[in-house]
This record gives C-alpha cells, sequence and structure tokens, in this order.
C-alpha cells in the first residue's frame, strides 16, 4: 500500500507477510499513532504515554506484504523521483521472495536504499548473507523480537545516513556536471544533453540546432582589467545568454527544451531541440548576439562584449554529437574571421577552407627558418623628371610543398597566427639591410617602401624593432618609408596618432597606402604625421573609363596637393593613365607599365642600369625595360 502523499520526511517501507507487524511499525515509527485509535487506547493503559525524548521524526510510511509488490512500490517511488530511504524486510515471506532476495532485487532499483533485514534467531548464517548481498555497509540485521528504541534508532540513524548520501552525491554532480563559476552546466552535462536531444530529434525525425559561442576580446579584458573582473563579466554573459534563450518568444513554449552551457573560458553553447527552420536559430543567434552586445559596467570600466557564434544544424551538418559540436566550432571560427556582430551556419566548405588555412599556417611556422622567404622590389619613378623614387619592398613566399603562395593569402593567416610579427620583422631588417647595400655600392636609390600590417604597426615593441632594423643597418631613416593602410588609422586612431609621432621624430617617412578605399576623415587625417598618399589602383584604372571618374582621381591629387602631402599613384599599366597622372602634377608613379616586381638579381640590374641613365642625363629611358613579375614567373 502506497503512500502519495507529498513530503519532504524519509519514506520508509515496511515489507512483511504478516499485517499486525505492519501495525506495531506504524505504532512505533509514526509517533506511536497505529490506525487504531482503541489499540492506541489500550497501549497507553498498558504502557502508558511515551516519553517525549523517545519521540520519533516524520515519516512517511509504506507497507508491502510480498517482495514482488515492494518491488514495484519501489519502481514507482524511483519513477516520480520521491525514492524510499530505508525498508525493513522480513526474513521469510511464503510463498514469495525471502528477504535476502527481495533486498538484492529492490538494489537493482535503488542502489542507495538502506535496509533493515529482520531474521528469526536461525534464519541465515552472517556466511549466507554475505555471500548473497555482498559486503555492504547499507545493510543491519534486526534480530526478532524487536525492541522499540532499537527500531526508532535504526530508523533514525539510517534514513539520516540516506540523506547525507543523497546530499554529498548531490554535490559531487554539481561539482561534475555543472560550471562552479555561472552555474551553468559544464561541457561533460552538455553531451550528455546534447546526446539525449540528438537521440530524440532522430527517433521523432526533427531538426536541432547548436549554437557555438566565443566572446572577442574576452581574453584582452581578462588580462587587462584581472581575472575577478573577467569572472563578474563571464557571470553576467551567462545571466543573459540563458535570458535571452529562455525568453525565446520565437521558439514559444518549445524554449523550454533549450540548453545553455558553458564550455570553459569564453566559450558556451545553446541547444536548441525541435527546430522546424533555419531561420529559428538565426533567429535565437540575432537575439543573442543584440542581448551580449549590450555594454556591460563592471568596477567602474564599461566594456563591450561582441559574441561570434557559429551554429549546426541536426541532421544537415552532423548525424552525431561530435562532428556537431566541430562543424559549429569551425562556423564560429569563420564568423569571427568575418568581423564581430557575426553569426555563421556551417557550409560543408569550410572543413576544406579550415584545412588548407592550417596547412599553410604549419607550413609559415618553418618558412622562416627554411629561408622560404624573399622580397621582390617594385621601382617607382618621380613623375617630373622620370627619374627612379624608391622601390616598394613585396613579400614573397616559395614552400617546399604548396609553392608560390601570394601575399594576399598567406600575410591573413600570418596577422591571425601572430607570426606575422616574426615575419615582419624580417621584412623590415632585410629591405634596410638590402637598400644601404646597393647604396653602398653607388646605386642611386633615395627610398624604400615597406608595408606594415596593422597588427605589426600596433605592436608595442614595433618602433624598437624599426630602431633596431635601422641601426643596425645604417641606412638614413629618410630613405625609410613605411606604408600602412587607411583601415589602421580609423579602427586605431589614438594609438597610432602617438607611434606616427614617433616615427616622424625619427625622420621615417609614413605613406597611406590603398588611399581613397577607406573613407578616412580629411580633417582627423591632417591631424596625423603623414607624409605620402598612395593612390589606390582603383582611382587610377578608372581613368580609361570615363570623365566622372577621372575628375575623382583629380579630385585626390589636388586634395593631396593642397594638404602638402606626397603622393604615389599605384597600378599605373596604361599610357593614358601615365600621362593623364603627369598632367596632373601627382609626383610618382608605380606599376606594371613602369616595371613589375623585380627578383633581387632583377632589381641589381635595373637599378645599375636606371643610375648610370642617371649620370648621363636620360631618365625616361629605364621605363623600356622589360621585367617580369615573379608571381608570374
Ligand atoms: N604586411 C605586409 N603586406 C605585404 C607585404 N608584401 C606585400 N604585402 C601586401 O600584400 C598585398 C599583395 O601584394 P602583391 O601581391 O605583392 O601585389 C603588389 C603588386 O604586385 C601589385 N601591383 C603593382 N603594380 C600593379 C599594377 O600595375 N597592376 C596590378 N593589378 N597590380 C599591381 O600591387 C601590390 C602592391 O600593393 P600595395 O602594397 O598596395 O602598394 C598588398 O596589399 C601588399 O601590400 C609585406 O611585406 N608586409
Amino acid at each position: 500500500m502506497m503512500n502519495h502523499g507529498v513530503s519532504s520526511a524519509p519514506r520508509i517501507l515496511i515489507i512483511d507477510d504478516n499485517v499486525a507487524i505492519h501495525e506495531d511499525f506504524k505504532k512505533i515509527l509514526l509517533k506511536g499513532k497505529s490506525s487504531d485509535s482503541k489499540l492506541d487506547d489500550l497501549e497507553s493503559a498498558l504502557f502508558g504515554e511515551r516519553d517525549e525524548v523517545f519521540s520519533p521524526p516524520e515519516y512517511v510510511i509504506d507497507f508491502a506484504t510480498q517482495g514482488k509488490e515492494a518491488l514495484a512500490m519501489v519502481e514507482q517511488a524511483e519513477k516520480e523521483g520521491s525514492p524510499y530511504a530505508l525498508a525493513f524486510v522480513d526474513g521469510r515471506m511464503p510463498p514469495g521472495w525471502d528477504g535476502i532476495e527481495t533486498i538484492s532485487r529492490l538494489w537493482k532499483v535503488s542502489p542507495d536504499m538502506q535496509m533493515v533485514l529482520c531474521t528469526a534467531y536461525a534464519d541465515y548464517s552472517w556466511d549466507e548473507i554475505q555471500q548473497n548481498l555482498g559486503q555492504t555497509d547499507s545493510l543491519v540485521i534486526l534480530k526478532k523480537p524487536f525492541d522499540i528504541a532499537e527500531v526508532l534508532q535504526l530508523a533514525h540513524a539510517l534514513t539520516r545516513k540516506w540523506e547525507l548520501n543523497r546530499e554529498i552525491q548531490g554535490r559531487l554532480h554539481q561539482l561534475a556536471y555543472f560550471d562552479s563559476l555561472t552555474g551553468l552546466p559544464n561541457r561533460t552535462q552538455f553531451l550528455d544533453s546534447l546526446n539525449k536531444t540528438l537521440a530524440n530529434a532522430q527517433k521523432m525525425e526533427k531538426k536541432a540546432a547548436l549554437l557555438y559561442i566565443d566572446l572577442d576580446e574576452f581574453k584582452r579584458i581578462n588580462d587587462t582589467l584581472g581575472h575577478s573582473i573577467g569572472d563578474k563579466l563571464l557571470k553576467i554573459i551567462a545571466q543573459r545568454l540563458s535570458t535571452c534563450v529562455r525568453n525565446s518568444d520565437l521558439l514559444g513554449e518549445r524554449g523550454e527544451n533549450h540548453k545553455t552551457a558553458r564550455l570553459g573560458g569564453d566559450e558556451f553553447t545553446v541547444l536548441l531541440s525541435n527546430v522546424e527552420s533555419d531561420e529559428e536559430a538565426s533567429a535565437v543567434a540575432k537575439r543573442i548576439s543584440n542581448s551580449l552586445n549590450q555594454p556591460v559596467e563592471l568596477g567602474g570600466h564599461q566594456m563591450m562584449v561582441v559574441p561570434s557564434i557559429g551554429i549546426a544544424m541536426f541532421p544537415a551538418d552532423g548525424e552525431d554529437a561530435d562532428s556537431l559540436m566541430k562543424n559549429a566550432d569551425m562556423a564560429m571560427y569563420f564568423a569571427k574571421r568575418n568581423g564581430p556582430q557575426n553569426y555563421r551556419f556551417y557550409q560543408e566548405s569550410m572543413n576544406a577552407n579550415a584545412l588548407k588555412r592550417l596547412t599553410i599556417e604549419t607550413q609559415l611556422r618553418n618558412g622562416l627558418e627554411a629561408e622560404e622567404f624573399s622580397l621582390a622590389y617594385q621601382p617607382q619613378f618621380d613623375l617630373k623628371t622620370g627619374n627612379l623614387s624608391g622601390v616598394e619592398a613585396l613579400l614573397r613566399w616559395k614552400n617546399k610543398e604548396l609553392g608560390q603562395i601570394p601575399p594576399m593569402e598567406f600575410i591573413p593567416i600570418a596577422e591571425e597566427s601572430g607570426l606575422i610579427h616574426p615575419l615582419g620583422e624580417w621584412v623590415m631588417r632585410t629591405a634596410c639591410t638590402q637598400v644601404k647595400t646597393w647604396q653602398d655600392q653607388g646605386i642611386d636609390l633615395p627610398r624604400i617602401g615597406v608595408n606594415v600590417s596593422p597588427k605589426e604597426f600596433i605592436h608595442p615593441e614595433f618602433i624598437s624593432n624599426v630602431k633596431s632594423a635601422l641601426a643596425d643597418s645604417g641606412l638614413d631613416p629618410s630613405a625609410l618609408q613605411i606604408e600602412i593602410t587607411e583601415t589602421l588609422l580609423m579602427e586605431h586612431f589614438e594609438g597610432t596618432a602617438k607611434t606616427l609621432e614617433e616615427l616622424h621624430k625619427m625622420g621615417v617617412q609614413v605613406a597611406i597606402d590603398d588611399f581613397g578605399k577607406g573613407y578616412s576623415s580629411l580633417s582627423r587625417l591632417q591631424e596625423l604625421a603623414i607624409d605620402c598618399l598612395k593612390i589606390d589602383r582603383s582611382f587610377v584604372s578608372a581613368v580609361d573609363e570615363s570623365f566622372r571618374q577621372k575628375s575623382v582621381l583629380n579630385a585626390i591629387i589636388a586634395m593631396a596637393n593642397g594638404m602638402d602631402l606626397g603622393m604615389i599613384a599605384e597600378g599605373v599599366e596604361t599610357k593614358e593613365q601615365f600621362l593623364f597622372l603627369q598632367e596632373k602634377h601627382c609626383d610618382e608613379a608605380q606599376g606594371y607599365m613602369l616595371s613589375r616586381p623585380l627578383t633581387l638579381e632583377q632589381a641589381e640590374e635595373f637599378l645599375q642600369k636606371a643610375t648610370m641613365q642617371l649620370n648621363d642625363q636620360d631618365p625616361y629611358s629605364s621605363l623600356d625595360q622589360g621585367s617580369a613579375d615573379l608571381q608570374s614567373s
């Protein structure tokens, strides 16, 4: 007979084929109250009122007359989430299972249950019990006839032991399956949920979506403001994430089934089960992005956290937890590369791209040591005199496995992996040393342009690297022109201004590369220590197209003149472009029509001829030289 009242009092099951014994237990354990008030009266007449000291704690007590019946009750209790703490089990219950058999079956369903085996004097030997039930501390043998105090004491001690065990298990579970900082499920728990959700989705032929979230710039916040601020920030992010997934009205009541977890560091996941379309997943991604992107105020600092989110759909993007996690992670990586505030769905091509990128990165790491890099030199000319005004150093990489790889392909990877720093340093040293060597050989080469990527330029050691490249090579700083992009100026204005000022003080020139593409603010440009604008080749090539395009180029030249900045037109490919630039008083030009980038040997030959012609006062004849672009050779 099962007691269904909802109570937090420990549950005890009495299993005995003798119903009179049930009544005895009831009287002892239920504060002396039997179901029969006449019996109670009789008992108090015989034994007097029960001493308050003996008053037992509250229990919920159920009764079974056979082992089988008890097993059904224990199974039901487990299913309902209110398991029994203790059973008093009779040793012999004909015609059914005996006490040992009953206990052994009950433990299979409820292994933590504490057992009291109630035996008559000669029922079982200790060896027999040990052989059948093993060595355990969850079993006590109680010899009949019972003593009231003994029953009360056992009930109290064993239910308390069961409660403590559960408490410890609960804490261990919390530690093993939840993240102690945010309280969210951890990776282990999440993978468990993911496996279950996918199995269910497969059975029900439903879709699911896995969102893999990483916080851009979190490492920087952690490193600069300290771990305590970093931890607080992660807690806030976890709260926002849970709230916006829970409140996702787009998913309606199904939102209940969605799970958020912290995998570690600044990586979180959201699992959307029973999703009907990709649009639902992207709606949640947008919501998360908007919510996390709200400013956070911590320790007097206001900070922005921008998430990158990768989405993999089940079953299209992976049929098991492993591949779904891997592909969502991959999509997140692509989202991050695409810029902030981004989410991306997984695509098959991502794997091929990522593999290629990884191969390039691995080969890049060995490239410097294996001396696979070289510089090409593209001449630049003074449009007034026709004299050589400088060269631009362009990095080239020929790898033993991958062959010649264009800089557009490997430089972004070098930037992301941090390899741009040793690489950039090598370019700077090689360029300075080479020009100084040429100058020492009597070659008239006034200047060398060196491309510097934003990551290099904002690095704290950039200025000292330039200084040591100049000092070690002995090159005059005015012969070095550093080329930076407009994007750098727009994204890092304050830090950039200081570095530009330092370069200016050193006497190093600075040119803005690809000028015109980046919408720089002219008033801001004026505030910066810049010497020259390199007009982007798209404006130069537009000369052949229309009058309107020509006037844009004209305006850029006029503006540079007005701001007293030097200018080099890039990508001059036709005579018409060349003549137009000359007519509009552009200072210098560079492009395939004049010369392609040259190998070291080609450059040497070219420069020697140009110097000789300069001495002969026949400047323009150098422009007829044929030269081979290294990329196409
Ligand atoms: N951070 C660094 N960036 C570097 C370095 N070396 C090169 N780069 C950057 O890589 C980009 C591609 O460079 P590259 O493939 O070398 O192309 C250069 C020229 O070959 C090309 N060019 C020159 N003349 C013409 C022309 O008439 N037509 C035409 N279609 N292309 C031409 O332009 C590239 C030089 O561009 P720019 O730097 O803008 O002057 C490029 O962005 C390089 O900056 C390095 O060491 N570090």
